[in-house]
């Protein structure tokens, strides 16, 4: 499990350590970390390290100190190093440090901005070391202008130091413009904001650096499930299952006008482990249904017994919104999970169990907002997606499963979980409502056996009010693999990302027994 804090969190627990004098010792604990990730970068490519050009972008705070001690060092080992300094001075030690190790430095001001992008732009590695944790907004003047000029001009490696400079460490908000880095080298731990949309476009890949303060850190504000942690909390048949104890998912989806959506869900929650899943839909769309899947059970009037519904992916037309309907009331009563998507959201109560897992995109968060009074927009909403995620988990007082680039699902509780498998190939018509098919099976088989204190979330030392969003985390993950495989690369639809899940299961199923 990666944990991320934000930089508020972070800062704190290195308060203690600063007011014992040690920060020197963190600075170089961070700056070695830099200076060897730039290191292995180069290596990688298969570059020497002797003779590669790196420049520094150093802001005046301890995040430039960082930046020039590294630099320092690098110099050191053979590399020509520079240092643009963005904001005039710059922390003493550091730069005097990079100076006594032979770097030169420019100081940007109004009129160089330009210049200064142009001979940076094909030094071999750039450190973006402006702003780090102790940001207030975004970058503005020359330093900006800088950041514009050299975007443009794509610069070989980007490597952010701590954060990429105008992100949020708490919240992932981006102050534009934003360098976006190859490569962000995390000190102490993580920040949040290198987990959530939109911050994680600009950070690339994340490298933590221990310095020697992770002992203090509290509770994380954001965590991600690794592979190994969806291996071991994957629901695995023991030898006595059947079918019904398997977990039965009743679908109440599709309609005369969208039937792809329930052929697609239907067919991902077979697939997805489901014992059964029992169609509920209007007979022309469930001939299509069984077309496909011939193993689903259609139910044209009172449904057999189910453990966990899916309502939502495709639902349209009077006739199977009432349905929808009815089947929210019943499941509310019966305390059964579901997952809700889609056209069912409009039609969630004001208050929902903790154990419903909503699952809209930007612009549906937004409408769900709306009915609580909270005037957002769908651009709003992507601009700040952890903090509106949370905030509609906790008027809904439902899982709040956040659809994009990376998937935010927020419990009720508080606990976030961020995955981020998938890849841009995947936003194509159809792979949401397998995302449903896939959270709906794991909704049945987990609402029959899983959520206890014996099951696989206690053991991996999740708390009960958190499961439902580890659950829900699960299936996102399980999406986000299927899709990437699926595409290798390349385009796909919604049904390659169906084929591909049992080959994830397989795969996640390997992984427990090594
Ligand atoms: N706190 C510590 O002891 C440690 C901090 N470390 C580094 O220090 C960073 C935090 O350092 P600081 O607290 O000095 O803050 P930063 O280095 O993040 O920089 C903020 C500095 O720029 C100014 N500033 C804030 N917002 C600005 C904006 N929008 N435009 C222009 N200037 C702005 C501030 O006045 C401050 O001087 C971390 O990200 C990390 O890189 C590491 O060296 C490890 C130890
Ligand atoms: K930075």
């Amino acid at each position: 499990m990666i944990s991320a804090f934000t930089g508020t969190q972070i800062r704190a627990a290195e308060q203690p350590l600063l007011d014992a004098g040690e920060g020197a010792v963190l600075m170089q604990r961070a700056a070695h970390g830099l200076a060897n990730a730039v290191v292995n970068e180069l290596r990688s490519e298969g570059r020497r390290l002797y003779g590669s050009s790196v420049t520094v972008l150093a802001g005046k705070g301890n995040n430039g100190g960082d930046g020039l001690f590294a630099a320092a060092i690098l110099a050191r080992r053979g590399m020509r190093t520079t240092a643009v300094l963005t904001a005039g001075s710059a922390h003493p030690g550091a730069l005097g440090a990079f100076g006594a190790a032979g770097g030169r430095i420019h100081v940007l001001d109004e009129n160089n901005a330009e210049e200064l992008a142009v001979l940076i732009a094909g030094d071999d590695v750039v450190i973006d070391a402006i702003l780090g944790t102790g940001a207030r907004g975004g970058l503005g003047g020359p330093a900006a202008e800088l950041i514009v000029a050299l975007q443009e001009l794509k610069p070989k490696v980007v490597v952010a130091c701590d954060v990429p400079s105008g992100v949020d460490a708490d919240t992932g908000e981006v102050h534009w413009p934003v360098l976006t880095a190859r490569l962000t080298v995390a000190f102490g731990a993580v920040k949040a904001g290198l987990m959530a949309d939109p911050g994680e476009g600009c950070a690339g890949r994340v490298l933590p650096v221990p310095i020697g303060m992770e002992d203090s850190l509290p509770l994380p504000a954001l965590r991600r499930l690794s592979v190994r942690d969806v291996a071991a909390v994957l629901p695995n048949p023991g030898r006595r299952v059947h079918k019904y104890t398997r977990g039965v998912l009743g679908i109440v989806a599709g309609s005369e006008r969208y039937t792809g959506a329930a052929a697609l869900s239907v067919e991902a929650a077979s697939v997805a482990g489901a014992g059964m899943v029992r169609y509920l839909g209007p007979e022309t769309v469930a001939r299509q249904v069984l077309e496909r899947t011939p193993e689903a059970i259609w139910e044209p009037g009172e449904p057999g017994r189910v453990q966990a519904w899916l309502l939502g992916p495709g639902l349209n037309g009077t006739e199977q919104l009432q349905r929808a309907r009815d089947v929210l009331a019943a499941a509310s009563a019966a305390g059964q999970p579901a997952v809700v998507d889609a056209g069912a959201l409009e039609l969630l109560p004001e208050r929902c169990p903790p154990h419903w897992i909503l699952t809209p995109h930007a612009g549906e968060l937004a409408a769900l907002l709306g009915r609580g009074e909270v005037c957002v927009t769908r651009e709003d909403v992507e601009s700040r997606t952890l903090h509106f995620v949370r905030l509609a988990a906790e008027h809904t007082g439902a899982v709040v499963l956040l659809k994009g680039a990376t998937t935010l699902i927020a419990s009720p509780s508080g606990a976030v979980f961020s995955q981020s498998e998938g890849c841009p190939w995947m936003s194509t018509a159809g792979s949401g409502d397998v995302l449903g098919g896939i959270l709906g099976a794991l909704a049945a088989t987990y609402a029959e056996s899983g959520m206890d204190d014996d099951g696989p979330f206690a053991a991996q030392g999740i708390e009960p009010a958190e499961r439902w969003a580890a659950a829900a985390a699960v299936g996102a993950s399980i999406h986000g693999m299927a899709g990437s495989a699926a595409s290798a690369g390349g385009p796909l639809t919604a049904s390659d990302i169906v084929r591909a899940v049992p080959g994830v299961y397989r795969a996640l199923m390997e992984h427990r027994t090594r």
